[in-house]
């Protein structure tokens, strides 16, 4: 770890994700500087940090759609400058993506976006894609009917739904969820959460999620990392954010939103 980063809780866990001295620029300032951090096998972890810090660059970075001026990414065991082709292949298909907007196809149905991965990476039968793409859509909680519609027929949380199962069409390890209650009601919101937390105890996800949603840092996330100052500036649980002294993160934890939602008093006990 670098000197920068505080890591007040210790997770004897197997990282699954382990980012060392990350610099990511893009012709000026750099956006991500020195960072490190770790993302263990089996956990929620919540990704926050205000608005432009680079949560998107990170995400975006860790799945090598940017390019990185500096530092060591290490995911599934792998060295990401050290893979083979076929390495990248592996990783690329033991990670499932959930995109802010969805991102899914507009032309395709529901049950079409689902099997994307699978055209892509498998090459199996379209009557066993079309079981296996009904499976999923069933597994994140929508109707059988919802499979042959198209996105734009869809609601919000039924779009949310559909890429989520669209990022589980390979039955991945790690999934990474860009703020994925947002633009949900709270009951919406509510739901995907307990959909996230039940997937990942049943099928023993991880998951990285990017979120500003403070209901479901506190509802879901095991730990919590915060991004500032061009890195991550904490790592773990709800109260170690409590405790750490940084006015962001003091502002943000212990706010008036925070301090309902947490149940916390303005000094951040616990009422
Ligand atoms: N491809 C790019 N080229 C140049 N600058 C970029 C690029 N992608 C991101 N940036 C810059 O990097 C910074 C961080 O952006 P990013 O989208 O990661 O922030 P964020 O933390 O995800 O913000 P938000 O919470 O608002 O979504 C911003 O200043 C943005 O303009």
């Amino acid at each position: 770890m670098s000197a920068g980063t505080q890591t007040l809780q210790k997770n004897d866990g197997e990282p699954i994700l382990s980012v060392r001295g990350l610099t990511v620029g893009f012709g000026g300032p750099t956006v991500l500087e020195n960072l490190d951090l770790d993302v263990y096998r089996g956990e929620i972890l919540g990704f926050v940090g205000g608005s432009g810090t680079g949560k998107s660059v990170l995400m975006r970075t860790v799945l090598r759609l940017n390019a990185r001026q500096a530092g060591t990414i290490e995911i599934l065991g792998k060295d990401f400058d050290r893979v083979t082709y076929g390495d990248r292949l592996g990783i690329d298909m033991r990670i499932g993506v959930l995109f802010q907007q969805g991102a899914l196809f507009s032309g395709l149905t529901v049950l079409e976006n689902v099997q994307v991965p699978m055209r892509e990476y498998l090459n199996l039968p379209q009557s066993l894609m079309d079981d296996l793409a009904r499976l999923k859509i069933e597994l994140v909680g929508l109707r059988p009917e919802a499979a042959d519609r198209y996105p734009s027929e869809l609601s919000g949380g039924m779009i949310k739904r559909a890429a989520l199962a669209r990022a589980l069409a390979l039955d991945p390890d790690l999934v990474f969820l860009d703020e994925p209650t947002s633009g949900l009601d709270p009951i919406g919101a509510a739901e995907f959460d307990e959909l996230i937390a039940r997937l990942r105890d049943t099928l023993g996800l991880t998951v990285y999620m990017v979120t500003h949603d403070l209901d479901s840092l506190h509802a879901v996330c095991d730990r919590i990392a915060v991004l500032g100052k061009k890195r991550v500036l904490v790592e773990g649980t709800l109260d170690d954010m409590l405790k750490f002294d940084d006015p962001w993160v003091q502002s943000y934890f212990k706010g008036k939103r925070s301090r309902a939602v947490f149940n916390t008093g303005e000094d951040g006990r616990k009422d």
